[in-house]
């Protein structure tokens, strides 16, 4: 069976960041080494320029709003998301047509001169703009002292670099992209930290009427990514959390010694000044990772989670974008 092809080259619309760039770029070259002509288009969005905590703003639905505008304006063809950014509510109009394989969704620590997380002496000061990241570090109980940071990779490992901090905590896979894993000093046991819903995941997606683009992208989709994925962000859905809540979640694939596979997944729910965690888990089917995160977010619920999430963040206001693509930029 073989993919119908673009006739022009398909605009793939990215953020100007340099892991947005990164991301994007890897995934123009997998699509290029499948027969594929792209062209990326840099969309400029509020997040970017905006240095605001993520909570003043809207939540980090920012980012991902003004490349769906684009693509629901027709400027650009497909976008590539940090699947942990993009809210779980589906875009009207668009559709997410290829998840590719996963990097380690794990999180990791990078911190003065080596340190790891059990090293951190008390009183540790400890940067992360992450609820999620906030709760769990105080759950350890080690009374590290967590200070609210932004900005993009080489603004948060600066604070370590330049000694204002002792340590910051970041996604694995961001650092991975960026070819920068060697400055960390360990990647988080989820037994201590899981990573957001879809953290290390990608999000291909398109106008859903464009069948064209729909084929291309869902080339490059892994279907044991995908059912990981999706009971991840079940639980955030059935929680009604959104992606700034304190909410932790890993799903893994798993053979029974019959060879049928399984789901098991565990997530978390915790107060940001550590008053309250919760880790809880459940196992089910293969092809039910919808019903097995809502079955977790049940039991979650069933035992205290509802004080500590927050209202899900209003729909996403329209932003203004605007767009140059490469020719434009070399001219
Ligand atoms: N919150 C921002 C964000 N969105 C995606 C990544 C990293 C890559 C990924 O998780 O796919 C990061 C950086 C981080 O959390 O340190």
């Amino acid at each position: 069976m073989s993919t119908p092809r673009h006739e022009r080259p398909i605009r793939l619309g990215t953020r100007r960041s340099h892991l947005a760039v990164t991301q994007s770029t890897h995934v123009a070259d997998a699509l290029r080494a499948r027969g594929h002509e792209v062209e990326l288009v840099e969309v400029t969005t509020e997040g970017d320029i905006n240095l605001a905590p993520l909570a003043q703003m809207g939540g980090t639905g920012v980012f991902a709003a003004a490349l769906r505008q684009a693509l629901l304006s027709g400027e650009v063809d497909m976008a590539v998301h940090s699947l942990k950014d993009l809210p779980v509510a589906r875009e009207p109009g668009l559709v997410v047509a290829g998840i590719p394989t996963r990097e380690d969704p794990r999180d990791i620590l990078v911190a003065r001169d080596g340190l790891t997380l059990g090293e951190l002496p008390a009183g540790a000061v400890v940067g992360t703009g992450s609820p999620r990241r906030a709760a769990q570090l105080q759950a350890l109980g080690l009374g590290l002292e967590i200070r609210d940071i932004r900005g993009n990779i080489d603004t948060r490992m600066g604070f370590v670099t330049k000694g204002e901090m002792d340590a910051v905590v970041l996604a694995r896979a961001g650092l991975a992209r960026v070819g920068r894993t060697d400055e960390a000093s360990e990647t988080i046991d989820p037994l201590q930290m899981l990573p957001a819903p879809g953290q290390g995941a990608l999000a291909l997606e398109c106008r859903e009427d464009d069948e064209v683009t729909r084929a291309v992208l869902a080339e490059l989709d892994d279907a044991d990514t995908r059912a990981a994925v999706t009971a991840e962000r079940a639980v955030l859905d059935a929680l009604e959390a959104g992606c700034a809540a304190p909410v932790g979640a890993l799903a893994e694939i798993v053979e029974e010694p019959d060879g049928t596979l399984e789901i098991s997944l565990r997530a978390f729910v915790g107060a940001t000044d550590g008053s309250l965690e919760l880790r809880r888990s459940e196992v089910g089917p293969y092809d039910d990772p919808q019903g097995i995160g809502e079955r977790l977010a049940r039991t979650l619920l069933d035992d205290g989670a509802a004080a500590v999430i927050p209202p899900r963040e209003p729909r996403q206001q329209t932003p203004r974008v605007e767009t140059t693509t490469e020719s434009e930029r070399s001219k």
